[in-house]
């Protein structure tokens, strides 16, 4: 199948939508639902093994989707030797992360990325560089990457990121939880972060990779959402395993169930090892096939990636430099 009928309009490209979405409230624990959650793992392999074939997109339309998942992206740096200077610059890059000349040449608007996600201690650094932009600060708090030490400092982390100004927190659970199958665990150690997050938003980091089965990645998101997480995100980016489309499958149909039993929206942030364009409009594509179009607004999709932006980039390059620029149409003239 292709997608090359699929509009990607002005509206799509917005940065902020103006739609207002009830935060997800979380519910009870409801273990029936938990432990009803299965995963075909064969037949999620075999579906998620065809996609990047069966996805294709007309040059003419492929401009009109880098610049959405431009939109979509957590800008990252999230290595032990960040320093300011390096926040610094890559806050002028989220800023204006494709050139104008490029921009003004495919007739599209400004555009920033979805926010600039850094370890705590970088976010000053962040909001200063960031200052009127409207991009909001993301920081990895709870022990990122492991989430391993104790869960009073965890708490305190996410309350000095909030304090800090970061206005997203990313949060790491605990996996022994999921793979001792202690759902109750899982459930109030969220629960307890979403609290100390108060208004920022969280978002929950299965590290999918380390949870040992698609079934797991199942369970785990429903109860993470129970819990009230704003967004589910697959992976650190430290982990040997990160975003792969089997775990997106299974994570985008739980959220969809979710949607479906509670009526809230929960997002969905694939993250770690996402660095070519055309696998950002694999993303894309399947977001909009298993979710609709609402879920391709930054509110509700975001990228986790340090490199994707360079690839969507040069692609851009190419829009505009080769034949192909002579024949661009905008999709929806
Ligand atoms: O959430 C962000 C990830 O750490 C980014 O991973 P990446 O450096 O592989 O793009």
């Amino acid at each position: 199948m292709s997608i090359d009928t699929y509009s990607v309009t002005d509206h799509h490209i917005a940065q902020l939508p103006q739609v207002t979405e009830p935060r997800n409230a979380g519910m009870p624990l409801d273990l029936n639902w938990v432990l009803g959650a299965q995963a075909n793992t064969s037949a999620i392999e075999r579906r998620a093994a065809s996609l990047p074939a069966r996805r294709s997109v007309k040059k003419a339309y492929q401009a009109a989707w880098l610049l959405k998942a431009v939109t979509c992206i957590d800008l990252t740096t999230l290595s032990g030797d960040d320093t300011a200077r390096r926040v610094g610059r890559l806050c002028a890059k989220a800023r204006q992360p494709v050139a104008e000349s490029v921009l003004d040449t495919l007739g599209m608007p400004a555009i920033t990325v979805g926010a600039v996600c850094v370890y705590h201690e970088m976010i000053a650094p962040a909001l200063e560089a960031l200052q009127g932009s409207g991009i909001p600060v993301a920081a990895v708090s709870t022990g990122f990457p492991a989430g391993l030490s104790p869960l009073p400092l965890r708490i305190a982390e996410i309350e000095q990121s909030v304090a800090a100004g970061a206005a997203e927190i990313d949060i790491v659970i605990s996996r022994r939880h999921v793979l001792e199958g202690n759902w109750q665990a899982l459930y109030d150690e969220m629960r307890a972060f979403r609290v100390a997050c108060g208004d920022a938003h969280v978002k929950a980091i299965l590290a999918t990779g380390e949870l040992g089965s698609l079934r797991n990645v199942a369970r785990a998101s429903i109860v993470c959402m129970m819990a009230g997480a704003d967004f589910i995100k697959t992976s650190t980016g430290k982990e040997s395993v990160n975003a792969t489309l089997p775990v997106t499958l299974v994570m985008i149909r739980a959220i969809r169930d979710y949607y479906d039993r509670t009526g809230f929206r929960v997002g969905y942030k694939p993250a770690g090892g996402i660095s070519k364009a055309k696998d950002a409009i694999t993303y894309l594509a399947l977001m909009k096939e298993e979710l609709g179009d609402r879920w391709l607004q930054p509110d509700l999709f975001r990228f986790g990636a340090s490199s994707l932006l360079n690839d969507i980039e040069r692609q851009l390059e190419h829009h505009v430099t080769g034949n192909y620029s002579a024949t661009y149409r905008h999709p929806t003239s």
